[in-house]
C-alpha cells in the first residue's frame, strides 16, 4: 500500500505560494476599493516569480469570472457538451502507428520568456494544419494576460471540427477552471505539481473525471515526480516532464533524462504510465533524445507554431515526408 505525504511534506514540496502571504492589497468594500497599507510586509507580499505572479492573478480572474457565470451553470454546460475524446489512447495510438512519441501540437501565440512567438495568428487555422500534419493531440492555451490565449480558441477549434483531442493549457487552481475547460470543449487538462499539493491533485483529478475529462499531470523535478507517484488518483492520467523552469525560464532538455533515469522515472515506465517530455524541442534530433530517456509522448509550440507552414513543420519535425 503507498503511503500518503503528510500535509507538511507536500507543503514543503509546492515551491510556489498559492496567495500574497499578506493579503491582496487592494480590499474591495461595497462600492470602495482601499488599499491595505502593508508597510514593511510589501516586498514579502510581491511575487518571488513568474509562476507566483501567474498564480496569483488567476484567483482574480476566477473571481471575475464567477461573478458571471455561477459555478452551478457552469458544471451544467460541462455535462451538456459534447462527450470528451480519449487523449491518451490518441497519443498511444499514434506513437504505436509511427514509432515516435505522440506529438501534441501547441497553439501558442505567446509567452513570458519569449513574447510574442507568432504575430500572424489564427488559432483554428494553426490547429487544422497541426492536424494535417500528423499531430496526435493539441494543446491550447487558455491564460489571456500572459500568453495571450483564450478559452475561445477551444471552443473555436472544436467548432470546426478539428478531430485531435484537445488539452486545455490553463494554470488550474480551482475546480472552476476545470468545468470551464470542459464547457469550452477541452477532452485533458494540464495540472502543475509545482502549484498544487496532493490533497488538492485528487481534488481536481476527480473534479476533472466527474466531467470525463483526463488529465497531464506536469513536474519539472525528481521530487516532484516522486510526490505525484504518490497519488491515488494518478492510474488513468498522463505525466509529463517540462524542460523550462517555470521560475526562471531556463530550458535543458537533459532535464528529461535525468529525472527518466532516477528510480521514480523507471517507475513511471514500470506502471505503464505514458510520460511527455515537454518545451524546448526543436529538432528531430531533440525527439530522438526524449524518446530514448523513455517519452512516449512529445509537447511541442514555439518550434512548430512560428514557422511559416505548420503542417510542414510537424511533419518535419516528426519525420513523416
Ligand atoms: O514552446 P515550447 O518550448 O515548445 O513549450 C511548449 C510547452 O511545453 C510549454 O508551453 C509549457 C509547458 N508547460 C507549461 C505550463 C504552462 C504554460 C506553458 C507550458
Amino acid at each position: 500500500m503507498r503511503v500518503s505525504a503528510t500535509a507538511a511534506s507536500e507543503q514543503q514540496e509546492v515551491t510556489i505560494r498559492r496567495r500574497p502571504p499578506h493579503g491582496v492589497e487592494a480590499q474591495n468594500c461595497g462600492p470602495v476599493d482601499f488599499k491595505v497599507p502593508l508597510g514593511e510586509m510589501a516586498d514579502e507580499n510581491k511575487p518571488r516569480n513568474i509562476l507566483e505572479e501567474i498564480v496569483w492573478y488567476k484567483a482574480v480572474e476566477i473571481d471575475r469570472w464567477r461573478q458571471r457565470v455561477p459555478l452551478a451553470m457552469l458544471m451544467a454546460s460541462a455535462k451538456a457538451s459534447p462527450a470528451p475524446r480519449d487523449f491518451i489512447g490518441a497519443i498511444k495510438a499514434a506513437a504505436q502507428r509511427t514509432g515516435k512519441p505522440g506529438l501534441i501540437a501547441e497553439v501558442k501565440k505567446a509567452s513570458p520568456s519569449k513574447g510574442v512567438i507568432q504575430p500572424n495568428f489564427d488559432p483554428v487555422k494553426i490547429a487544422q494544419a497541426y492536424e494535417r500534419g500528423g499531430a496526435a493531440c493539441l494543446s491550447v492555451l487558455t491564460d489571456a494576460k500572459f500568453f495571450q490565449g483564450g478559452f475561445e480558441n477551444l471552443t473555436a477549434i472544436r467548432q470546426a471540427g478539428v478531430q485531435c483531442p484537445l488539452l486545455c493549457k490553463e494554470f488550474i487552481v480551482e475546480a472552476y477552471q476545470v468545468f470551464k475547460a470542459r464547457a469550452s470543449g477541452a477532452d485533458a487538462i494540464l495540472l502543475i505539481a509545482a502549484v498544487l499539493p496532493n490533497s488538492d491533485m485528487n481534488y481536481l483529478i476527480k473534479a476533472a473525471r466527474s466531467v470525463g475529462l483526463q488529465c497531464l499531470i506536469e513536474v519539472h523535478t525528481v521530487g516532484e515526480l516522486e510526490r505525484m507517484l504518490q497519488l491515488d488518483s494518478l492510474e488513468g492520467c498522463m505525466l509529463g516532464i517540462n524542460n523550462r523552469d517555470l521560475q526562471t525560464f531556463k530550458v535543458d532538455l537533459a532535464n528529461t533524462k535525468g529525472i527518466m533515469e532516477s528510480p521514480a522515472g523507471q517507475e513511471v515506465l514500470k506502471r505503464g504510465l505514458v510520460m511527455a517530455g515537454e518545451s524546448g524541442i526543436f529538432t528531430p534530433e531533440d525527439v530522438a533524445y526524449v524518446q530514448a530517456a523513455g517519452c512516449g509522448a512529445i509537447l511541442v509550440g514555439e518550434s512548430i507554431v512560428k514557422q511559416g507552414d505548420p503542417e510542414v513543420a510537424v511533419k518535419t519535425l516528426l519525420e513523416l515526408h
